[in-house]
């Protein structure tokens, strides 16, 4: 898995009472897939986070840039797990999940947003547009080129950059997607909002893509882990080379819990 660095953080980490292991979904969970809706958690990963969400001390959460109906539909995630949907604007803290509700002004920069990225994928074959709550996802991962995915994501810059009058919305780039959403929001905030409510003494963070630097960014080195997953610059402690190593660093911080 791991160099004997990540092994040290892990045991210290497994040591605390109270600890809270959040993981992004896509990347991390899942390997990534050419369609959203077909990604599923590796099974060994699925196994580990259950085993860990039973333990007394040890509160889990998936952290991810899916809204969160589309989360829960792909990671069957077990009933305790908290759940940060739409790079954090979405939370299911609790039994419930309050809906995100967008104002009148939000709702037209959405649509306005969304105008503009159905535009742009047709002229890009096999490019779609995936709507959530607050953004609109321009997808052009199976775009057939890697010069015809650069084209894609710069026009849609360039028309996005032309809408005017409009509240405010916060354009990101992700893996082979362009992220326009409507409300700000980072995993930064989402692991903030999960420290506080869990008032774990710790946190373990995974994420593989641009959108976790904020993640990681968050966490004190000191007393807190963080990983990426694959390759890719990053403010991470430490890295694994992608999802089927996750299973071992989940097993591991459960066989060092006391
Ligand atoms: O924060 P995450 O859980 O990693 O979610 C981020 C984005 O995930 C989805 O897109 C990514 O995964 C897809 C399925 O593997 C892949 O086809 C796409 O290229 C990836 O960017 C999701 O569709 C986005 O809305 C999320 O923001």
């Amino acid at each position: 898995m791991t160099g004997p660095g990540l092994a040290t953080a892990l045991q210290e980490f497994a040591a605390r009472e109270s600890i809270l292991v959040a993981l992004d979904f896509d990347g991390v969970m899942a390997e990534l897939v050419d369609r959203a809706e077909n990604a599923r958690p590796l099974p060994a990963n699925a196994t580990a986070l259950a085993t860990l969400a039973g333990l007394p001390g040890v509160h889990t959460a998936l952290v991810s840039g899916r809204a969160l109906e589309s989360l829960l539909a792909v990671a069957s995630p077990p009933e305790s797990t908290l759940l940060i949907g739409s790079h954090g604007a979405e939370r299911r803290l609790g039994p419930e999940a309050p809906p995100l509700e967008l104002d009148e002004e939000q709702h037209r920069a959405l649509a306005a947003v969304g105008q503009v990225l159905e535009q742009v994928a047709p002229r890009y074959p096999d490019s779609w547009v995936e709507s959530k709550p607050a953004a609109r996802v321009l997808q052009v991962r199976l775009a057939r080129s890697e010069e015809a995915r650069r084209r894609a994501v710069a026009e849609a810059e360039e028309a996005l950059g032309e809408l005017t009058g409009l509240a405010p919305f916060f354009i990101g780039h992700g893996k082979d997607v362009l992220e326009v959403a409507v409300v700000r929001a980072d995993k930064g905030q989402g692991l903030d909002l999960l420290r506080s409510v869990t008032g774990a003494e710790a946190v373990l963070f995974a994420g593989d893509d641009v959108t976790d630097e904020t993640g990681f960014a968050r966490l004190d080195p000191a007393r807190d882990v963080s990983i990426k997953v694959g390759p890719g610059e990053t403010g991470a402690q430490f890295r694994i080379e992608g999802p089927a190593d996750v299973a071992t660093v989940l097993e591991a911080v459960r066989s060092w819990r006391p």
